[in-house]
């Protein structure tokens, strides 16, 4: 590897300390911070590690898809953000709130009031004997009635609850029992449901797995339609490539750590004034410096164990072992 930098004084290293300490902490304006989450299960005297140092920044307002292969770790990561399961190690922050060592009390106001969620087996959102309006209504009543923002008269939540129907666009539903609605509307009552107390994330765990795809196109609009209008930040968990096509950011985990992320951005044409999308894929830099290149790569060019890195004006080259 090629050195670009002489050996810094003592007193520089000082600076830089200081300056790192002095600094704004990783994630400081993020509404949600994961920080070398690590989650490790033991069963029968054998360890699994769902989770090994995963990074994660998602910013308020964000609408963003998580992919990865089965047993990637990503429901690990959304039953620890959904406030179900505590991190081993490490740092989860969502909306100011720290995931770890919650009381009983915290955790239940964590989950009623912060997070909405969304889960693939529509039976799990639903319940059977209450019609989509009852439903939608059930968790602003489970709330209670005290503060101001919250002491919505039962008048103020059934409108609410109407509201959220038409949003989605299941008002013909209202006063339809689950199983008198198809999957897809039954998703959509679902996110009704989540949305009902306001919440600052609303994470969604395989939302469209038991759905075609048309049916499945309709569920990411509807999600793009709570994200626009109502500003709620959204997590979709899913092993469906296809999503990257439904949101602007997605980020893929393996083995347990974020991976690479693809970012889409529509841009305009200044000539013909048409539109078009960009996406462009990412490698994710972690805080240590650590960067995996993908497998591809590093296969097409034979490079292993060694490779050379020279620092130009505007980029880093990563050369095969074998330059002189
Ligand atoms: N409660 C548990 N006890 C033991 N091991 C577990 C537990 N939950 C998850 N694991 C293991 O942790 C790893 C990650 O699982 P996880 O369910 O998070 O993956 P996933 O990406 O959501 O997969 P899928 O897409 O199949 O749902 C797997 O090896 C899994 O077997």
């Amino acid at each position: 590897m090629t050195s670009t930098t002489s050996s810094p004084s003592l007193a520089e290293l000082e600076a830089r300390a200081a300056a790192r300490r002095d600094g704004p902490s990783y994630g400081h304006d993020a509404l949600i911070t994961c920080d070398r989450l690590v989650r490790v299960f033991a069963t029968d005297g054998v360890e699994v590690q769902a989770l090994q140092g995963l990074d994660l920044l998602v910013r308020e307002g964000e609408l963003m898809a998580l992919v990865g292969a089965s047993g990637s770790g990503k429901s690990t990561l959304m039953n620890i953000l959904a406030g179900l399961d505590e991190p081993t190690a490490g740092a989860a922050r969502v909306a100011g709130h720290g995931l770890l060592a919650m009381s009983a009390k915290e955790r239940l106001r964590y989950r009623r009031d912060v997070v909405g969620f969304v889960w693939q087996q529509t039976a799990r959102n639903l319940l059977p004997y209450l019609t989509a309006a009852q439903n939608v209504a059930l968790p602003m009543q489970l709330k209670g009635t005290r503060g101001t923002k919250h002491g919505m008269k039962r008048a103020q939540k059934s409108e609410r609850a109407l509201k959220l129907l038409d949003l989605l666009e299941v008002s013909e539903c209202r006063d339809r029992r689950p199983h008198q609605m198809s999957g897809g509307q039954q998703q959509r009552v679902a996110i009704a449901v989540a949305l009902a107390n306001d919440p600052a994330v609303l994470l969604a765990d395989e939302p469209t797995g038991e759905l075609d795809s048309h049916t499945a196109e309709q569920i990411f609009a509807a999600f793009r339609t709570a994200n626009e209008e109502l500003g709620t930040t959204i997590v979709i968990v899913t092993h469906d490539q296809a999503v990257a096509s439904e949101v602007r950011r997605t980020v893929a985990i393996r083995d347990g750590r974020t991976s690479t992320e693809v970012l889409r951005r529509t841009e305009v044409d200044a000539s013909t004034g048409q539109e078009s999308l960009i996406s462009r894929e990412y490698a994710m830099l972690d805080r240590a410096g650590r960067l995996q290149l993908p497998a591809e790569y590093t296969a097409s060019l034979g490079m292993r164990d060694r490779v050379a890195l020279e620092l130009e004006q505007d980029h880093i080259a990563v050369w095969p072992n074998d330059r002189e």
